[in-house]
């Protein structure tokens, strides 16, 4: 579940009162997602998506996520438009919450990732990168590799009653991808949580990109890091490297990896495990039982880290 906040019609009506998409015709809670309330809105305009930012989500960020995806929806993008208020603010007060409304993107994300899905996944992030190129404002990485030490130390040896010895596997396998890291890489804006969940499909083409609230300034080759991490493992983490070519290939027929970026990715892909590894782990110990949210399995990333762990070369993803 992800409805945080619940929105009276008559907070309703008066909020769409300052915007020029008509009235609301249908309005009800979105079940799916962990982070924001989401709402779909269906007005005498079209349909809509309602999002109010809950705790997790800086509102000082909300600015630099909703300029980078107008920026990427003007760019012809299939990304979530911000609707902008009739006094041109994207940003509004809704129910104790800051809350935007966004454009509808049709489509469904892919329950079971194929060797299909692959190839235009990773056409499309390639052109989200070159798209973001003249995006000027910049946002760090919280959650990249700055942020990993202090995370592991906020969950403390709590890590061993999920694994018996992860937080020491973790912590070794940190320290060696921090030494190894690589720093001049080409970087830019990237979305950083590109999931299947985030991507919608219709008739074999992707139809919509969504969640840009992890998206950051970044090396854009740990964007293809997250995504091989998320989309190239089976139900029994064995790596599928025939799906790992079929993304590299989508995204280097758009945007072609430098030999650097292609000699990174296993220090890279060893790095996106651990941030979601990590994340899970802090979510999974600080969630209360009776939460509504269902977490998610920190060992999921566990079993992939030990794949790129004992991965030798690029060779191994494909490449
Ligand atoms: N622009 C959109 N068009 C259509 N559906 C959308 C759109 N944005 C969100 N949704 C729907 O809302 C759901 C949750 O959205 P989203 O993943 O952004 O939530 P979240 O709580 O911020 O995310 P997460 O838990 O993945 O970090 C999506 O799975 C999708 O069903
Ligand atoms: N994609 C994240 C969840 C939050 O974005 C995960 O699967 O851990």
């Amino acid at each position: 579940m992800a409805v945080y906040t619940e929105v009276t019609d008559d907070a309703l009506a008066a909020f769409l009162e300052g915007y020029d998409i008509g009235r609301m015709v249908a309005f009800r809670g979105i079940a799916e997602g962990v982070e924001n309330s989401n709402y779909s809105l269906r007005t005498t305009e079209g349909d809509f998506i309602l999002t109010l930012y809950e705790r997790r989500v800086d509102p000082a960020d909300l600015p630099w996520f909703l300029g980078l995806m107008e920026h990427l929806a003007a760019k012809s993008l299939p990304c979530p438009l911000p609707v902008r208020a009739r006094d041109g603010a994207n940003l509004n007060p809704l129910a104790g919450r800051i809350a935007a409304i966004t454009t509808f993107l049709p489509g469904v994300w892919p329950r079971r990732p194929t060797v299909a899905h692959c190839g235009p996944l990773g056409a499309a992030m390639a052109r989200m990168h070159l798209a973001g190129e003249d995006y000027a404002p910049t946002r760090a990485n919280a959650l990249g590799p700055q942020g990993w030490p202090p995370l592991l130390a906020r969950c403390g040896d709590s890590g061993d009653a999920v694994r018996p010895g992860l937080t020491g596997e973790v912590r070794a396998a940190l320290d060696a991808t921090l030494a190894a890291w690589p720093g001049a890489l080409p970087r830019g804006h990237i979305h950083a949580d590109l999931f299947p969940d985030n991507v919608f499909f219709l008739d074999h083409a992707i139809s919509g990109l969504i969640d840009f609230y992890f998206a950051a300034t970044d090396l854009y080759a740990y964007d293809i890091a997250v995504c091989l991490n998320a989309w190239c493992f089976e139900p029994d983490f064995s790596f599928n490297i025939t799906k790992s070519r079929a993304l590299l290939r989508g995204y280097q027929a758009v945007r072609p990896l430098s030999a650097a970026e292609t000699e990174a990715l296993p220090v890279l892909c060893r790095g996106a495990a651990i941030r979601f590894l990590l994340t899970r782990l802090y979510d999974w110990i600080n969630t209360p039982d009776d939460a509504l949210v269902t977490r998610k399995d920190p060992l999921d990333y566990y079993w992939r880290l030990r794949f790129h762990l004992q991965a030798g070369s690029a060779a191994d993803y494909g490449v």
